[in-house]
């Protein structure tokens, strides 16, 4: 076999670049498109991130044999797999190369967003929290809440997730941040407690929230359709919906995929995604985490300014939405946090919760210097 360096687009690695995304028209026939893969980096495999499918041919044995290759691609991919393989260590470095770790560039970091404004934007799982099997046990650290808090005292900081709004802020409980649920569906400013609020308590946008009705029903009908299948758990994030399979048995993965679409032919308004373990349900609206991202700037009166410095931190493919946003703006940068390479489009990485406190705790330890600096001018 060929040595060649593979960059793995997923979060967690385990489903390579094989994402499904189901696009639903509005018409009964849904048109089949295999999307071009990405160009990666050079010397890199790159596989279609998304698959179009027909959802009408899933029925059908060459249907059959799309579901089968997405499975297999998940087992192939899945991180045993890929600690197997001999050029892991290869690709890793060169990776890492590409997008150098933010502690590594931290001066670098600084030096580029002298004289500009650092806004913070974080996601959750797998970013402030670490990854466990129960989604309803992901709970962030008391050092990582207080590191946040103080990130929050120096910077406006929000957090950015796919989990319903209310059920994140239960996990962070700090009331001075903004909140953006629901893959950004669904935002609200600061309770208290931040000079950043701009005078905003309320909601301050939630571009989805026709969907609510059919959101509702929709979960009512995934719970009913899934709960033959052992370990799956679906979740209700307010405007859009998730159908783990972090503990439903690899064999029964297509089994789970076919319930959920055989729900999804009949709402052809939603679509459907791939997480890290999850299938995501959520309206074909054109809003998602990158949307959020700007629509936060603007909100707190950064929307045509050059004197901005936005960082994401993120972890899961609906991030990468909020770092191309910010690679076409030109304005800070994104990170991604990883321990494995993957596609990505953020610049730098970091490669678990433990170094995105690390780097939280820089750089409110740079904050402090600097204010403390230009106090004794
Ligand atoms: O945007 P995020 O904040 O990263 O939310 C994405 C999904 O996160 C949660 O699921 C993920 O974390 C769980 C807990 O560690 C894990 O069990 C699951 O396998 C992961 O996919 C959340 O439960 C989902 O609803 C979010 O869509």
């Amino acid at each position: 076999m060929t040595k060649q360096n593979v960059v793995v687009s997923d979060a967690e690695a385990e489903i390579m670049n094989m994402a499904i995304s189901v696009a639903v028209s509005n018409s009964s026939i849904f048109t089949a498109v295999a999307e071009k893969p990405p160009v990666g980096p050079p010397g890199y495999i790159s596989i279609s991130r998304k698959r179009f499918l027909n959802l009408k041919n899933l029925d059908s044995i060459n249907g059959a044999e799309r579901i089968n290759s997405w499975v297999d691609s998940m087992r192939a991919s899945s991180p045993t797999h890929l600690k197997s393989s001999s050029f892991l260590k290869e690709d890793q470095s060169s990776w890492i190369l590409q997008h150098p770790s933010a502690l590594d560039m931290f001066e670098q970091i600084i030096d580029a967003s002298k004289g500009k404004q650092i806004v913070m934007f974080m996601d959750y799982d797998g970013t402030l929290s670490p990854i466990v099997e129960d989604p309803d046990r992901a709970f962030m650290s008391d050092a990582m809440r207080k590191t946040v808090k103080k990130v929050a005292r120096c910077f406006p900081t929000a957090i950015v997730s796919g989990r319903c709004r209310d059920k994140v802020y239960k996990f962070v409980r700090l009331a001075e941040l903004y909140y953006a649920g629901s893959h950004g569906m669904d935002i609200k400013g600061p309770a208290k407690g931040s000079k950043y609020k701009k005078g905003s308590q309320g909601v301050l946008c939630q571009p989805a929230s026709e969907f609510l009705p059919m959101i509702d029903e929709v979960y009512k009908l995934l719970v009913e359709k899934t709960k033959s299948t052992p370990g799956a758990k679906v979740e209700n994030n307010k405007f859009c919906l998730s159908v783990h399979f972090r503990c439903v048995d690899e064999k029964k993965w297509s089994e789970l995929f076919l319930q959920v679409r055989s729900v999804l032919k009949e709402y052809p308004k939603l679509r459907l995604t791939q997480g890290r373990k999850v299938l995501e349900i959520r309206p074909t609206i054109k809003w998602d985490k990158g949307k959020a991202l700007e629509f936060l700037l603007e909100s707190l009166g950064y929307a045509n300014c050059t004197n901005v410095f936005p960082v994401y931190i993120g972890d899961d493919r609906t991030d990468e939405d909020a770092f191309k946003i910010l690679r076409e703006r030109g304005q800070g940068f994104g990170i991604l946090v990883s321990k494995i390479p993957k596609e990505t489009t953020a610049t730098y990485s970091l490669q678990e919760p433990a170094e995105v406190m690390d780097f939280l705790q820089r750089l409110v330890e740079w904050k402090r210097q600097s204010i403390r600096a230009h106090s004794m001018l």
